[in-house]
């Protein structure tokens, strides 16, 4: 293994294993720490479900995870955060970041979460999701991880007892040479400025020999050229068998998704809500036997704006009505596997995790893109095909994207 990945949440994990594998890398996902030997990968990702658990669980297990990784030869480490930068005022980003920069012995780390391809830019360290800066961008309303600060060095330094500093894009547009002679000799984490590809490249020619970066996929693009690896084609095989689609992403982009396929889905479509969820009112298997009764692929979703999350935040408590629904999610997907169906796509993170988790996969093959930063997956030595969406990532018609790519055909002829 050249690149160790060790990602905070399923739809991260994903997304950079996509990034890898396109950029020269034969990449493989894995679900926590692995315990059998799944043979040799160029990069290893270790998805973790790290994001908004308590502190020291996160830094426990990305700890645990950098172990490995290093045991399986691993040179560098990437910390896959959200390109977004989702995390609390108290962390996870800050703290993990800075434990593994301790058990590596890396004096200074590179922090960049910019995604061009989906619209994430750093300029003079703010984070800009299109033309909106983050605090305007609707992530000032997630149901977790509420993001209420632009400037990362303001995001970031409550989180850790390094200095933090920044690279602006006075530096980064001189190139690779510019970035690394602007590199501090202490303890520092430093937010480099990122706004199109070509400044990815040059960040990751600068990376070279680097144990530690943090950021999002977009801080993998320029990697694997370092390391001088190739991929053979894509041997991934599609699912023609029965579909079916979650979605707990209450995200901007998730949410028209969601209307846009409610609109065609011939009525296979349940919203689940807060009071009988918590009532107990929904049973799993009854859904799922609904689900690959139906012709089209059905959609059970939770996604609700953000008046509503509010609410039943407030009602039931923000962590309790999370994992109500995360639980739920986990055992419809099982329950619908159980019943034969092939094709699973999930909407949002932490839904992708708690589903991933409950249906007990060990690791994941990258397959074709769907989406920038979304990847068919298949579950290793099983039928089931999955793709884990970002929350805000997608076209508006990703579902019917996303049906097609896991059904083995091409998603932009949708
Ligand atoms: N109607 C709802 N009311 C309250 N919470 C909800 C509701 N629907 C979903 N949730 C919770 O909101 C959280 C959404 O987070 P999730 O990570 O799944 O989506 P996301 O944040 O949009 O995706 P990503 O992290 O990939 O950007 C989940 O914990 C989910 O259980
Ligand atoms: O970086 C992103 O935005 C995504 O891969 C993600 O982590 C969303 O949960």
């Amino acid at each position: 293994m050249k690149i160790g990945v060790i990602a905070d949440d399923f739809t991260g994990a994903s997304d950079i294993a996509l990034m890898l594998r396109s950029n020269g890398m034969n990449a493989r996902q894995f679900v926590g720490v692995p315990t059998t030997d799944f043979g040799e990968v160029d990069a290893g990702v270790v998805s973790l479900k790290s994001r908004t658990c308590p502190i020291e669980e996160a830094v426990s297990n990305s700890l645990s995870a950098c172990d490995w990784l290093l045991e399986q030869g691993a040179e560098q480490i990437v910390l896959k955060v959200c390109s977004t930068f989702d995390s609390t005022p108290e962390g996870n980003i800050g703290p993990v970041a800075e434990a593994l920069a301790e058990r590596l012995g890396e004096p200074v780390v590179l922090v960049c979460p910019a995604f061009p391809a989906n619209g994430r830019s750093v300029f003079q360290a703010h984070l800009f999701v299109g033309d909106k800066l983050l605090n305007q961008s609707g992530m000032q309303n997630h149901p977790l991880t509420p993001m209420t600060e632009p400037d990362l060095r303001k995001v970031l330094k409550p989180q850790t007892s390094w200095e933090v500093s920044n690279v602006p894009f006075s530096v980064v547009c001189q190139g690779a040479e510019a970035i690394r002679d602007s590199m501090p000799a202490s303890k520092q984490m430093v937010i480099v400025d990122a706004i199109q590809n070509q400044d990815l490249m040059e960040i990751g020619a600068a990376a070279k020999g680097r144990k530690l970066l943090v950021g999002g996929s977009g801080i993998a693009m320029g990697l694997p050229a370092n390391f001088g690896t190739t991929v053979e084609g894509n041997d991934w095989e599609g699912k023609q068998g029965k579909a079916l689609i979650l979605s707990g992403s209450c995200s901007i982009a998730t949410r028209g998704q969601v209307e846009l396929y409610r609109q065609t889905a011939d009525g296979a479509v349940l919203e689940l809500k807060a009071d009988q969820m918590i009532a107990g009112a929904y049973a799993a298997k009854e859904i799922a036997d609904w689900a690959v009764a139906q012709d089209t692929a059905p959609m059970v979703y939770s996604s609700a704006d953000p008046g509503i999350v509010k609410k039943a935040q407030a009602k039931f408590g923000r962590e309790e009505i999370a994992s109500a629904f995360e639980q739920f999610f986990s055992q419809l997907a099982c329950a619908f596997v159980d019943a034969g169906g092939e094709r699973l796509i999930v909407a949002g993170g932490e839904t992708s995790g708690a589903v991933v988790e409950g249906l007990s996969v060990a690791a994941m093959d990258v397959g074709p893109e769907i989406a920038p930063g979304v990847p068919a997956l298949s579950v290793v030595g099983t039928d089931t095909v999955l793709a884990l969406k970002s929350g805000n990532f997608g076209e508006p018609n990703f579902f019917k994207q996303a049906l097609a790519v896991l059904g083995g055909e091409n998603a932009r002829s949708q």
